[in-house]
């Protein structure tokens, strides 16, 4: 299958903490629309990966690249400025503000300043209908990584990297977290990189699948492919109970 050119891509990252050697020489990509996912037992770097490509930690060596330019240099709020989103495992929201007030500040965050419009357009994206009186320390998990998803998208970014989007949340809500990161790849062409634990949510959502263990990438490939490499299942089986991949 011939692949269309990257929006953004990793190469060669290396990232040490506290003396420590976290990523060795990591590199992925993706195109507009693509969804990567990556999954690895605990530990494995997956979110200090997402701390790199979202600038919150600078790499030891290697780069990251959007659409063309090296932005490694770059912190998170001037790569958002870019275009790339990042959401959180945890679903922090301002607890002192309502949720008019959460959309009124990502409005205001940085210029140019949008509009109402815009924070509607992000509200029905993601199908929060919630009222905007409420204070956000009373919205549920769902309706809390709603919000905060809505704040992202009101700016129209091309790329999302997205930390467990579906932690804390029943069957059901994570089926509406499925069909939303689908629209927002097939229909909207936003490329998505996402950190999942669970794998079935990734049989439906991914286009190809990167597996982390020990901060290095093992394996690549579809989800079958992936499932089938015996380095997969040595590096899951090592760390989680048995039958973790099955089904
Ligand atoms: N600030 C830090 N200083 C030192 N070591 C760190 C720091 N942050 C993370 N680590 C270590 O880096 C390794 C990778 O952690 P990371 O959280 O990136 O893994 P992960 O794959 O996201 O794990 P999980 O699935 O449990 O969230 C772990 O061994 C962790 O203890």
């Amino acid at each position: 299958m011939r692949r269309s050119p990257a929006l953004f891509a990793g190469e060669s990252i290396s990232l040490d903490l506290g003396g420590r050697e976290i990523l060795r020489d990591i590199s992925l990509s993706v195109a507009p629309g693509e969804v990567l996912g990556i999954i690895g037992p605990n530990g494995a770097g997956k979110t200090s990966l997402f701390e790199v490509l979202s600038g919150r930690m600078r790499p030891k060596s290697g780069s990251v690249r959007f659409r063309g330019s090296d932005v490694t240099a770059l912190p998170l709020h001037a790569r958002a400025r870019l275009g790339i989103g990042r959401t959180y495992q945890t679903p922090v929201v301002p607890d002192e503000l309502t949720v008019g007030q959460t959309f009124k500040a990502a409005r205001q965050a940085y210029k140019p300043y949008l509009t109402r419009f815009d924070a509607e357009y992000g509200a029905e994206l993601v199908g929060l209908d919630v009222d905007a009186e409420e204070r956000t320390s009373s919205l549920e998990t769902l309706n809390r990584r709603k919000l905060l998803l809505a704040c992202l998208l009101m700016r129209r970014p091309a790329l999302l990297l997205m930390d467990e989007p579906a932690a804390g949340l029943i069957n059901s809500e994570v089926d509406e977290i499925d069909h939303l990161i689908r629209m927002l790849s097939k229909e909207m062409n936003v490329a998505i990189i996402i950190v999942e634990h669970r794998i079935e949510l990734l049989e439906t959502i991914a286009d190809r699948v990167m597996v982390m263990d020990a901060g290095e990438v093992i394996s690549e490939g579809s989800l079958a492919d992936i499932l089938a490499d015996p380095k997969v299942h040595a590096a899951y089986f090592e760390t989680v109970e048995e039958g973790a991949l099955d089904g």
